[in-house]
């Protein structure tokens, strides 16, 4: 059975986010996501999408307390709120932003990648692509609002945005910072990286899993703009009216013409890539390092 849900229309895939969903009712979730989604505020358990139609744009808030780690669930309800979004002609952008206080998003849910069996795994990351591909080819501008910590796979989030906010905070961090955990960031983590900030500074940061604090995070580009924490919001909305003042046929054919390429690279790969990662995080010695990881993650408290 081919892993990719999507349907090809003309030259563009579609992909239906929710077709993977254990016992999904396709029809019903379908119709639900392509309805327009007006100016009441919207969204689910994890996801608060707070749209502005008059503006165009909508503030999307993940809300998955403590820290935003991207569990399947998480993955699914973002991915379908981006949908809806996305499917409205109303909407030019997102703002995407932090519901919890202090961390933007963990990255990637560890206890989905541990202790599971394979299929699990296969889906899991499954959901994890699903949601990079939107993201990275989204026809909408998205500007991310990062208000707290942001490693990993939330500095991959991050990094699908045509531009980035950050918080001045030494707390908050932001990198991919896999090889601190004895894993490996996947070619398309990486694309995404080597895309933004170079190849070189891109070759240090993911060997070493730098996490950097907002100064370096600029310097090296990570980041386009750092302002005082209770700035970030309207700076983002202010840098959102700039990127809406060109015209979103030229600027998305742009943004696509910059990005494809990339995209595609995955899109040709998928299945491999669940192959590779099911392989790779099912290894004792990767189960290992994860639990040792999460043990000192929980230390931390005590
Ligand atoms: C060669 C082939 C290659 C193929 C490819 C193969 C593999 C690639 C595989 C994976 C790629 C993964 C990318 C990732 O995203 S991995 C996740 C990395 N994330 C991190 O390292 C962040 C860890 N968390 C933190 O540093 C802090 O929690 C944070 C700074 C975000 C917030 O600190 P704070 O002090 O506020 O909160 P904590 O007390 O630390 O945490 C609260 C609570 O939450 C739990 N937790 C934290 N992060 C995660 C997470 N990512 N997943 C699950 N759970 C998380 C933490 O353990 C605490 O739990 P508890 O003690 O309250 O039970």
């Amino acid at each position: 059975m081919a892993l990719v849900a999507g349907m090809r229309v003309g030259s563009r895939v579609l992909f239906r986010p929710w077709a993977w969903l254990p016992g999904a009712a396709l029809g019903r979730k379908e119709s639900a996501a392509r309805g327009r989604v007006g100016a009441r505020g919207f969204g689910s358990q994890r996801v608060l999408v707070e749209p502005d139609p008059a503006a165009g744009i909508a503030v999307m808030k993940l809300k998955s307390p403590p820290v935003n780690s991207l569990s399947l669930e998480l993955l699914t309800e973002f991915v379908i709120s981006l949908e809806k979004l996305e499917n409205d002609k109303t909407f030019r952008g997102i703002i995407l932003t932090s519901d919890c206080p202090g961390v933007f998003s963990a990255g990637l849910d560890l206890m989905e990648m541990c202790g599971k069996n394979p299929a699990h795994y296969a889906e899991y990351w499954k959901a994890v692509q699903e949601l990079w591909l939107r993201l990275y080819l989204s026809n909408l501008v998205l500007i991310a609002a990062i208000n707290g910590a942001c490693p990993a796979g939330g500095c991959l989030i991050s990094l699908t945005c045509d531009y980035r906010v950050l918080a001045d905070n030494p707390k908050y961090v932001i990198g991919l910072n896999e090889t601190l955990l004895g894993i490996v960031a996947p070619f398309w983590f990486k694309d995404t990286l080597v895309n933004t900030i170079g190849h070189r500074t891109s070759e240090r940061a993911l060997q070493l899993g730098i996490l950097f604090p907002p100064a370096e995070a600029l310097q090296v580009g990570m980041v386009d703009k750092v302002v005082p924490e209770d700035q970030v919001q309207s700076t983002a909305l202010s840098v959102m009216a700039q990127w809406l003042s060109i015209p979103d046929h030229a600027r998305q054919l742009t943004k696509n013409m910059m990005r494809k390429a990339t995209a595609d690279r995955l899109v040709k790969q998928r299945d491999s890539d669940i192959q590779n990662f099911v392989g790779f995080i099912s290894r004792d010695s990767i189960q290992k390092s994860l639990q040792v990881y999460l043990g000192k993650l929980r230390q931390k408290k005590g």
